[in-house]
């Protein structure tokens, strides 16, 4: 592959991880052999963004346990990694929010290593130009680009009434991508033509078709674990060691939160309320 015409991908995954799974970092492999089998793109690296506490859901254990088991399962991949930012913040942060924050980290990252060559190889000039033209369209012409990677089920829930802005859609499709892998159950090429949100920004829309279907879920795997079942080779060993040495997923934890409402709910129900 030419790597001088090819776009820089990072990819970026947000949800609950409660626990990792090995189809969560299956969809990392699927996504970049997808982007890269279309000549376009070079995928350098993968972020896996745990939710923080805040955002409610019904058997959401601490964050410092999912961040810890996803910090494990991604030990010894070589371009997938764990960010803890958005979960350890104190309140939920809505996914625009968490995709800009890493964007902004990215772009200063590659600021830096962009004066590291200009103090070695005299690129100074390049660099201002590049710059210069990013504040003006907030995308950098040979910049690398961030993309949420979700399942399709993410994608369909879009579709929910007070879960998501309108305009956060839109951003994050419209101004960044999304790489969407199928899941059964769901149609995502018919759930992005219903949409006209979607189908605005179809081309920014990457849908990943996994034949190898897998129905793994963290539904399941806690059900298993509560139940006493084995959950070998559903998620990395590394991973099932410490739901034993911890005792995580209980029957009582997978009543955390059973009686409080999902905190994008809440947030956007008020606010049409109000
Ligand atoms: N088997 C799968 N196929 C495709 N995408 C998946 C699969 N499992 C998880 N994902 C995706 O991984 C991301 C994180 O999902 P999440 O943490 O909710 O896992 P989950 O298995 O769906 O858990 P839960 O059952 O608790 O909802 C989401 O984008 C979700 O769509
Ligand atoms: N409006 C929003 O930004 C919004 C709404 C619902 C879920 N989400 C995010 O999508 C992910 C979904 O995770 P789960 O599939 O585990 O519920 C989480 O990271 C959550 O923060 C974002
Ligand atoms: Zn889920």
């Amino acid at each position: 592959m030419d790597g001088r015409s090819t776009t820089k991908v990072v990819l970026l995954s947000c949800g609950s991880f409660n626990p990792i799974t090995n189809m969560h970092l299956r969809m990392f492999e699927l996504a970049r052999d997808h982007l890269e089998d279309t000549g376009q793109y070079r995928v350098v690296k993968g972020i896996i963004s745990p939710v923080g506490d805040g955002y409610k859901k019904k058997g959401l254990i601490e964050a410092c346990h999912r961040l810890e088991m996803a910090r494990l399962s991604t030990e010894n991949s070589d371009w997938i990694t764990v960010d803890s930012w958005e979960g350890l913040q104190p309140d939920w942060v809505e996914t625009a929010k968490v995709v800009r924050h890493h964007y902004a980290k990215l772009l200063a990252a590659e600021k830096s290593n962009d004066d590291v060559d200009t103090v070695n190889y005299g690129k100074k000039r390049r660099v201002e130009e590049n710059y210069l033209e990013e504040s003006s369209q907030h995308t950098r012409r040979d910049g690398p680009q961030l993309m949420l990677l979700c399942g399709a089920d993410v994608l369909e829930s879009f579709g929910v009434p007070n879960l998501w802005k309108q305009e956060d859609i839109d951003e994050i499709v419209g101004h960044y991508g999304l790489v969407c892998i199928t899941r059964s159950g769901s149609d995502p090429n018919k759930f992005i033509y219903k949409s006209d949100i979607l189908w605005k920004n179809r081309k920014n829309i990457h849908v990943v078709h996994e034949w190898v279907t897998n129905e793994i879920s963290a539904t399941h795997v806690r059900q298993s674990l509560r139940r006493g079942r084995s959950v070998r080779y559903l998620l990395p060993d590394d991973v099932v060691n410490y739901t034993r040495e911890h005792g995580l997923y209980s029957a009582e934890s997978e009543q955390k939160n059973a009686d409080v409402v999902l905190a994008p709910l809440l947030k956007y129900s008020d606010a049409s309320s109000s």
